[in-house]
């Protein structure tokens, strides 16, 4: 089967750059939808519903392309969702919340196959644990502008603030796209990566992802 040309309906730097190591040619263009949580809708639910929204949204756009990904990301921390930090002073405090705990990460993707229409969705869970960073890092953190765009007002990937410590699921994942569910959705639509997928996460991130590998073998840890 050719290679899909996949539509990645988002504004997430971060997603281009994971999609990107797959090898699959893709287009960009984001769909804007309203974010808002259902009341008593659960995280795992309501990243799911973002991401099927946001790929359906994306289905309306004129394109020559064979798929559509969409992908939605939060923080959830003593049964809060942390989305994106709607101002600095609420940056800092969710930092602040965070710090020295463990809290959870959901990463969900929706993707359609153009062809026959079906829409297939993935939902990845990650344990993330916060080192006990300091005030002054904080607010130096915040004041660099990179918490204002990430759920939770934090990157796993940053080379200042490098906020996470023995750090052990999906890192993929908490930085917005797992790789390993898309990899694992678009087989099912008889997709293959054109690249060794865990061996250019090995090479990006410098880590082996358990995850991929426990869906590799068979069997989910996500
Ligand atoms: C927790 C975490 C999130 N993030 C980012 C990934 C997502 O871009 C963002 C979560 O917000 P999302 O609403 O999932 O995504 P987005 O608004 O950036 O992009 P779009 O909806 O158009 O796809 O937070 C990191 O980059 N690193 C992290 O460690």
């Amino acid at each position: 089967m050719s290679p899909p040309l996949i539509l990645l309906a988002s504004n997430s730097p971060r997603r281009r750059v994971l999609l990107s190591w797959t090898g699959w040619p893709f287009e960009v263009r984001p769909a804007d939808i309203d974010e808002t949580q259902a009341v008593e809708e659960t995280p795992q639910d309501y990243v799911l519903r973002l991401a099927r929204e946001k790929a359906l949204a994306a289905s309306e756009f004129e394109t020559e392309t064979s798929v559509i990904l969409a992908a939605d990301t939060v923080v959830v921390f003593e049964d809060e969702v942390l989305g994106k930090p709607e101002s600095p002073e609420q940056a800092v405090e969710f930092l602040r919340r965070l710090r020295g705990r463990v809290h959870e990460v959901y990463t969900a993707i929706a993707v359609i196959d153009r062809r026959s229409g079906e829409l297939l969705t993935d939902l990845c869970h990650s344990l993330v644990p916060m080192r006990a960073y300091r005030d002054d890092e904080i607010a130096a953190y915040v004041a660099s502008g990179e918490p204002m765009d990430k759920a939770g007002a934090y990157g796993i990937q940053s080379a200042t603030f490098h906020p996470v410590t023995d750090f052990k699921g999906c890192y993929a994942s908490v930085m917005g796209l797992p790789l390993c569910h898309l990899v694992r959705t678009m087989a099912i639509l008889g997709f293959e990566p054109p690249v060794d997928v865990p061996a250019v996460c090995q090479k990006n991130l410098n880590y082996v992802c358990p995850v991929y590998r426990a869906i590799l073998e068979g069997e989910d840890e996500g």
